[in-house]
Parts: structure tokens; C-alpha cells; sequence
């Protein structure tokens, strides 16, 4: 079944134990993590994760943009949250940094701007429960998706196939309702949903009707797995 994760991004921060309820009933809640030097834009750290997994029973999913990776990604997993997102980009030992972040109890996962090809992570894939692929330039919400990732979607499933792998794939990045269905026949089966959701009038319903359009797809697809 397809996973929706709304991005946290797209809510009221003034209200965000109200934003995160408001989507009760979602997989998992995306916390986008920004430091203004990997991304030009600034967000929240350890203090507001911490708070937040004590707001909401969703789980955090958290996506560091931040550089010094390997430094902070551990203390994310101390503040909460059950998945941990690092940049490849971001990361000098990533090997190190998943088995880490395992060890400590969370899910790791690494993410991919979409200049980074998949390629030469291919070896380091069973060290990782989830792959993202950025779907826009990580740093802001409300982006129009790009559609020269979808080869990209498409090679990462044909690796975690060829691999036999259990492995998650997560795009994040103007995923909505004219996008979905085309990021889920390329084999993404977790979607970050931030504009779309939280734009929506009722958030709740946005992520139920996005996960069933999602689902018409994943559910025939070979490679689709109970979750
Ligand atoms: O990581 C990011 C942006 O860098 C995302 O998680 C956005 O928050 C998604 O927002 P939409 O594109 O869905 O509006
Ligand atoms: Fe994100």
C-alpha cells in the first residue's frame, strides 16, 4: 500500500501540535530540517522535533538539509523521530551514519538532490530501509515537480528489484494529486505531500484521496509489498 507523509513544511508553525492532529490518520509525519547552508532556508532542529513527537502519535519522518550530517542525524533519532533522512550529499561516511541511526532504533534513509545520480550508491543500498529522491532542488515547499526525475524513480526500483531489497522509495517534491500516479508507475511507493495536503481544505481527506490514487497504481505494480 502507498505511504503519504505531509510535509510539516506546509503547515502554520505558530500551530504545529494542531497541524500535526490535523493529519492523524497519515503514515508518517515528513519534518523538513533546513540549517540555511545546505539549503538556503532556515526551519527547526532537536528542540521542535522532540516536542512534536510528543504532540502527535504519527511517526516523524525526518529530512535533514543540513550539512555535518553525520554529526546531527543521530540526535534526531534521540529527539523522536522513527525515520532519519541524511543528503547523501551531506554525508561523509553514510555506511557509518545508517548503521548508526539503526543501531539507535530509527529507520535510515538517504536522500538524493536531483543532480546526484543513483548509480554509485547502488552497493550501499542494504544498509538503508528508504531511499528518497528529491523531485525539486531541496529548500522550499510549493515547487513545481520535475518530471526529468522520473527516470531516475525508475533505475532506483529496477536496483532495489534486482537486489531483492525491502527497501522504501520516497519522492518528495510538488507531489499532488496531477503528479502522484505518474511517480508511482516510475515505483516510488512513499510520497512527501506538503502543498497538497496543507493547502487542502480538509488535510486529512487530501492525504486519504492521495494515498487511493496513489494505490490504484502500487497495488498491481510487481515490486509493491505490504507496508
Ligand atoms: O523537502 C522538501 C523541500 O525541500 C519538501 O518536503 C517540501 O516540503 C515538499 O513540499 P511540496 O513540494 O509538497 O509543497
Ligand atoms: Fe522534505
Amino acid at each position: 500500500m502507498a505511504q503519504i507523509n505531509p510535509s510539516i513544511l506546509s503547515a502554520d508553525f505558530a500551530r504545529l501540535a494542531e497541524e500535526a492532529k490535523a493529519v492523524e490518520g497519515a503514515d508518517w509525519l515528513h519534518v523538513d530540517v533546513m540549517d540555511n547552508h545546505f539549503v538556503p532556508n532556515l526551519t527547526l532542529g532537536v528542540p521542535i522535533v522532540e516536542a512534536l513527537s510528543k504532540a502527535t502519535d504519527t511517526p516523524l519522518d525526518c529530512h535533514l538539509m543540513i550539512e555535518d550530517a553525520d554529526r546531527w542525524a543521530p540526535q534526531y533519532v534521540e529527539a523522536g523521530a522513527g525515520s532519519v533522512t541524511f543528503h547523501a550529499e551531506a554525508a561523509a561516511a553514510p555506511v557509518r551514519l545508517a548503521r548508526e541511526i539503526r543501531a539507535k532504533g530509527a529507520r535510515a534513509s538517504m536522500a538524493l538532490k536531483p543532480a546526484t545520480p543513483i548509480e554509485p550508491y547502488e552497493d550501499l543500498l542494504p544498509e538503508l530501509d528508504m531511499l528518497l529522491i528529491m523531485t525539486v532542488e531541496p529548500g522550499f515547499g510549493g515547487q513545481a515537480f520535475l518530471d526529468i526525475m522520473l527516470p531516475k524513480i525508475r533505475r532506483t526500483r529496477e536496483l532495489i528489484s534486482k537486489h531483492g531489497l525491502e527497501l522504501w522509495l520516497q519522492v518528495d517534491g510538488g507531489v499532488s494529486a496531477t503528479t502522484i500516479e505518474r511517480c508511482a508507475e516510475a515505483g516510488a511507493d512513499v510520497f512527501v505531500a506538503g502543498s497538497a495536503v496543507y493547502g487542502a481544505e480538509d488535510p486529512a481527506e487530501a492525504v486519504r484521496a492521495l494515498r487511493a490514487q496513489a494505490d490504484t497504481v502500487t497495488a498491481s505494480a510487481p515490486w509493491a509489498c505490504g507496508h
